[in-house]
This record gives structure tokens, sequence and C-alpha cells, in this order.
């Protein structure tokens, strides 16, 4: 554990959690010597890169970035408001098993979805939406601009590391987030649930498969093009924030060494020993990202 947080100290920050450092360690230590041309970064975006609170007060998703807009009437944020109040919390029960809220995560995405297309939205006013919203990426604690996000984004793009970034959001929403936020380099991929607009730029349908919390192993394998392209980087960085994104990297071709950081953002208690034996690194209720740039500075050999 020392030699471990001598060489990345922000490990001994007091809201990191890691139920074996020496595995950690030695998962580092290969990493390191394979060399980050062999790294590939998978994220989650909702509450890991971006925020879960800022004071006080929860920050929103991409589907609330939308949902909180102009662009939706009054009578249809209510329902939207009520559907994230019923089906929140069975996401968040650590006392129902993956395979009970799976049904439940579904019916959730599929009523929004469905709400959210009878609203016709304009395409060309989501950006207008995400400028006005509080939507918030992760900064560092230090609060400057050239802390969190932007050090993330722009120090994997320096070093050509690819971030794929594998949201159940609204891939729309989410790539107006970054590229406001002038950091959508690249080197960044999205996988997520993209809008499907009509001649007319007025939102018709949601495309494809749909992506929610529980299924991004299915995901991760109809993208198999990515992977492929990525297989001569065996190695993964995955940051995440629920027990459905270890799945992300289900796609990874070979993969040698993987560390898996997870945010513990709500009802610590009750989830913080499923989240140690599953993330290698647990954040527990904490907003920045100094542990992730900790050690992609590690992996990279930069100060
Ligand atoms: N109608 C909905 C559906 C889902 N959410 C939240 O979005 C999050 C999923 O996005 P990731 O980037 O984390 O994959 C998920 O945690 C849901 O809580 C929502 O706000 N509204």
């Amino acid at each position: 554990m020392h030699s471990l947080t001598a060489q990345i100290p922000e490990l001994s920050n007091s809201y990191v959690c890691m139920k074996d450092p020496q595995k950690v360690q030695e998962t580092l230590q290969a990493m390191v010597k394979a060399g980050s041309n062999t790294l590939q970064v998978i994220s989650d975006f909702d509450m890991t890169l971006t925020r879960f609170a800022y004071n006080g007060k929860r920050c929103p998703t991409c589907h609330n970035i939308l949902e909180n807009s102009k662009v939706i009437s009054d009578d249809c944020k209510i329902k939207l408001d009520e559907l994230l109040k019923t089906y929140y919390p069975i996401e968040i029960d650590a006392s129902r098993s993956i395979e009970e809220k799976l049904p439940l995560m579904v019916e959730w995405w599929t009523k929004a979805h469905e709400l959210l297309v009878a609203q016709r939205i304009r395409k060309d006013l989501l950006a207008t939406a995400v400028h006005e919203s509080e939507a918030k990426l992760r900064q560092g604690h230090l609060k400057l601009f050239l802390d969190g996000f932007k050090l993330f984004f722009d120090h994997l793009h320096k070093h050509c590391i690819p971030l794929l970034i594998f949201s159940a959001g609204i891939g729309d929403i989410l790539e107006e987030v970054i590229r406001q936020a002038g950091v959508f380099h690249s080197n960044v991929n999205v996988f997520s649930n993209y809008m499907d607009f009509d001649e007319s730029g007025m939102l018709k349908a949601f495309k494809g498969e749909l992506i929610h919390i529980y299924n991004k192993r299915e995901g991760a394998l109809l993208n198999t093009g990515h992977f492929q392209e990525l297989r001569t980087r065996p190695n993964v960085l995955l940051m995440g924030d629920s027990l459905g994104d270890l799945a992300m990297a289900d796609g990874v071709h070979d993969m040698e060494n993987i560390l898996r950081i997870g945010y513990l953002n709500d009802k610590v208690e009750e989830r913080k020993q499923s989240y140690l034996d599953s993330y290698d690194i647990v954040l527990i209720e904490n907003e920045t990202l100094d542990v992730p740039n900790a050690v992609v500075h590690y992996l990279t050999g930069s100060k």
C-alpha cells in the first residue's frame, strides 16, 4: 500500500477505498510496463464524467438536461419526473438483483423515450437546451480550468489514447455537452442512444437498439468493429458509477489488464461492499476527476 500511494498520492485520499491494493499495484505496474500505446479508456458518462451533485443539489443526467429544458411541455415534465421518482430508487436499490431490475429499467427508458418522441423536439434546439442547462463535467479539487475534465480529455488526446464514452443517456446531448466544453477531441468515440430526426429536423424515434444501464454487454458486443480497430490495445482503464458499467469492456479483444474505477455516489452504506467486490478502486461521494487523472498520468509516465 505504501509504495502504491507513494507512486500515486491521490490514492491515499480518505474517499478512496480498495479491497485489494496489492492487486491494484500489480495491475498498474503491468499496464505501465506494456506502455500507453497499449491502453484504451472506456468510461460511462452520467455521474461518472459528470458530477452527481453540486451545492447539495443533484446535477442533471443527459435525459434530465432535455427534460428540464424549454423544448419539453410542462405536462410532459411532470410525467417524466414521475418516472424518475418511480424508477431511480429501483436503479440504486441494493436489495434487488440486476435480473429483477432489468425489465423495470427497460420500462423506464421505453416510457421516457416515448414521451420525448411525442414532444416532436427540434434538433436545432438541442444546443441551446444544453447551453442553458446545469450540466457539469467533473472538475479537480482545485476547480481550475486545467484541472478535472479538461485535463482528463486533453491528456488522453495528447497521448493518442482512445476514449470510448459508453452511455445509456442520450448521445446527441452527451456530444453537445463535451463539444460545448471544448473537449470533443478526435480520440473520443461515443456509444449511446441517438435520436432520429425526420427531414424537417423533428425527433421521430430513437435509433437502433436501446442502451440502458444493464445491457452494456450487449451494446459492447454489437460494436465489434470499434474493438477490432483497438485490438493492439489490450489494457483497459474502465470508469463507471453502476455495476452495469462493468460490462462496458466485454467487447475488448484479448484483454490483458483492466483497472476499474467506480464512483459510488448514492446509497453508500448499502452498496459499498458490492462496489468494493467489483471495482478495483472505489471513490466514495467524491465529485472530482483527481484519481482518474492521477492514474492516467501515472500510466503515461507524466508528472
Ligand atoms: N429517463 C431516464 C433514464 C435514465 N436516466 C439516468 O441516466 C443514467 C444513464 O446514463 P449513463 O451515462 O450513466 O449510462 C442512469 O444512471 C439513469 O439514472 C435518467 O436520468 N432518465
